[in-house]
């Protein structure tokens, strides 16, 4: 799905209208239908409907008669100077008055009856501002939010809450708290910033008719994943097909007290389904770790023509789980840098390792892909991790650019970019948040590459097919680990895949 900007939402407007000719308002009666399939006339029999004076308005206004035809009892305000209503907002206020609507300008004078209304009604319907905020929120408009912020049982948004930057997520002054956003065509970048989450409540997505042709002319390359996606991308298991067609995948994990990595790490590309997995790691852990591990094969760093061999076979490798951040680990990612160029995996230890040694990365001629958490970002950029909380999707695209590798920034709604093309994943819960899930994404995103999936897209299937599997676990337990994770593995591609 398209991540949405205003500036997006305008030139479709335009091009909707001018290019192919749909009027504005029969995008925003569109607009208006899909909404009403999410306002929950059954429990919400008497409704405040507040508008705006431009289309977020004129949205508003055309639910309100969608509302009275329903039979719901609707009292609607209009907050603005009503000489500047935008063309199509005027359209359906018009309609409203011809209907004799129990409409009122809401201003300073009425600000108490309309409290009133909004604590004895069902709903409120917050159709104040959508895409169009352009400055922080004062005067009435500030005054209105803070009562239907204060006096309303449940709060509808239109598009966005209004007071959230639909671009950012930034509060421009004050906001809507809503308990559901109605949010059309795209979902809004600022909704996927965690500065929105307070304000969001439930979010729904609703297609008003925008011919895919538009939409795919001026989105930014920025995208939520979906399955279907994920069903492109992996390569179908074909019936002549043999393990050497599935990759060879290494993995360079675990250092003593952190063999649990490493086997996380090699069993989760074995489940994943590559067809030869090895594990390289320390002679000590190597005889604990190769009793967990059935299928996947061990080598010790100690056997150095066998490991020169391995890295020069590979289709892809993981380094990093459980390695420990210091010159040790660097040395190894080195060491798999000079004698290859396949796709390298980096996580943890080797994130950390490589924060002083950017330079490597952008002279490897394959490709890297770096899994920080915001901490382990934090210093490979010097930013502050609120900062980088802050301005997840822009913050994780910079560093791609500068230091040449994809990234895929952990957390509540995971961005994968290399800088150009953005994936944000909309898959995964807190029940994952323990030790060891990062090195199983390692394990599932290597086996992909090795699979011949493009590595943006093999980060981006892992990330969405290792929540998939959280949310499924997550209905039936209170926590998942990662050997829940690895379990359901191949039952969980293979339902996607469908
Ligand atoms: N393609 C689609 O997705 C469609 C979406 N629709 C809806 O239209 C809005 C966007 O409408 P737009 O008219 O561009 O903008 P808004 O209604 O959100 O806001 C513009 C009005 O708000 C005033 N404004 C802006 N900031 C402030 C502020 N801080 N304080 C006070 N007033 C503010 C602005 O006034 P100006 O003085 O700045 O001109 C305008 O009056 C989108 O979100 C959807 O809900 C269409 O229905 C269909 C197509
Ligand atoms: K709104």
């Amino acid at each position: 799905m398209i991540i949405g900007t205003s500036n997006m939402t305008s030139n479709i407007d335009n091009a909707c209208s001018n290019d192919i000719g749909i009027p504005m308002i029969v995008m925003m009666e569109n607009a208006v239908h899909a909404a009403m399939k999410h306002i929950d006339t059954k429990i919400h029999k008497s409704i405040c409907v507040i508008c705006g004076m431009g289309n977020n308005g004129g949205d508003g206004f055309g639910i309100a008669r969608h509302l009275i035809l329903k039979g719901i009892d609707v009292k609607i305000f209009a907050v603005g100077n009503i000489n500047k209503l935008s063309e199509c907002a005027k359209i359906n206020f018009d309609i409203l008055k011809n209907m004799d609507a129990d409409i009122k300008i809401l201003d300073e004078i009425n600000l108490e009856y309309a409290k009133d209304r909004f604590s004895k009604s069902d709903a409120c319907i917050d159709a104040l501002f959508g895409t169009g905020l352009k400055r922080n929120i004062e005067g009435i408009y500030r005054k209105v939010i803070e009562a239907i912020n204060e006096k309303s049982a449940y709060t509808y948004a239109i598009d966005m809450p209004s007071g959230l930057s639909s671009d950012t997520g930034k509060v421009m002054g004050i906001s809507i708290k809503a308990d559901k956003t109605i949010s059309f065509e795209f979902y809004k970048r600022g909704l996927i910033e965690y500065s929105s989450d307070e304000y969001k409540g439930e979010v729904v997505v609703e297609k008003i008719g925008v011919p895919k042709e538009i939409k795919e002319k001026f989105h930014n390359y920025e995208f939520i994943t979906e399955k279907e996606d994920i069903s492109k991308w992996i390569k179908r298991r074909k019936k002549n097909d043999h393990k050497g067609s599935y990759g060879k995948v290494t993995v360079f994990a675990g250092s003593s007290g952190f063999s649990g990595a490493a086997y996380i790490a090699a069993q989760s590309a074995v489940k994943t389904g590559s067809g030869l997995v090895t594990l390289v790691t320390e002679k000590e852990i190597q005889d604990i770790v190769s009793r967990k591990l059935s299928e996947a094969m061990t080598c010790s760093y100690d056997e150095k023509n066998r490991v020169e061999k391995i890295i020069c076979d590979s289709d892809a490798i993981a380094v990093g789980p459980g390695m420990g951040n210091n010159s040790k680990t660097l040395s190894k990612i080195n060491e798999i840098m000079e004698k290859t160029s396949s796709t390298l995996v980096i996580d943890a230890d080797g994130i950390n390792s490589l924060s002083e040694n950017l330079k490597l990365i952008k002279d490897y001629p394959g490709k890297v892909i770096l899994t920080p958490h915001p901490g382990e970002l934090s210093r490979l950029t010097g930013k502050s991790i609120s900062d980088i909380n802050s301005n997840r999707i822009d913050t994780a695209k910079e560093a791609a650019r500068t230091t040449g590798a994809i990234i895929l920034l952990k957390g509540n709604r995971t961005v994968i970019t290399d800088g150009y093309n953005t994936f944000v994943n909309p898959t995964g819960n807190s029940a994952m948040a323990n030790g060891g899930m990062g090195d199983c994404l390692t394990g599932i995103i290597t086996s992909l590459c090795g699979m011949g999936t493009e590595p943006l897209h093999a980060a981006a299937a892992g990330a969405y097919i290792h929540g998939y599997i959280a949310d499924i676990i997550s209905e039936k337990q209170f926590v998942v680990n990662a050997s829940d994770i690895i379990n359901y593995l191949p039952v969980a591609i293979k339902e996607i895949l469908r």
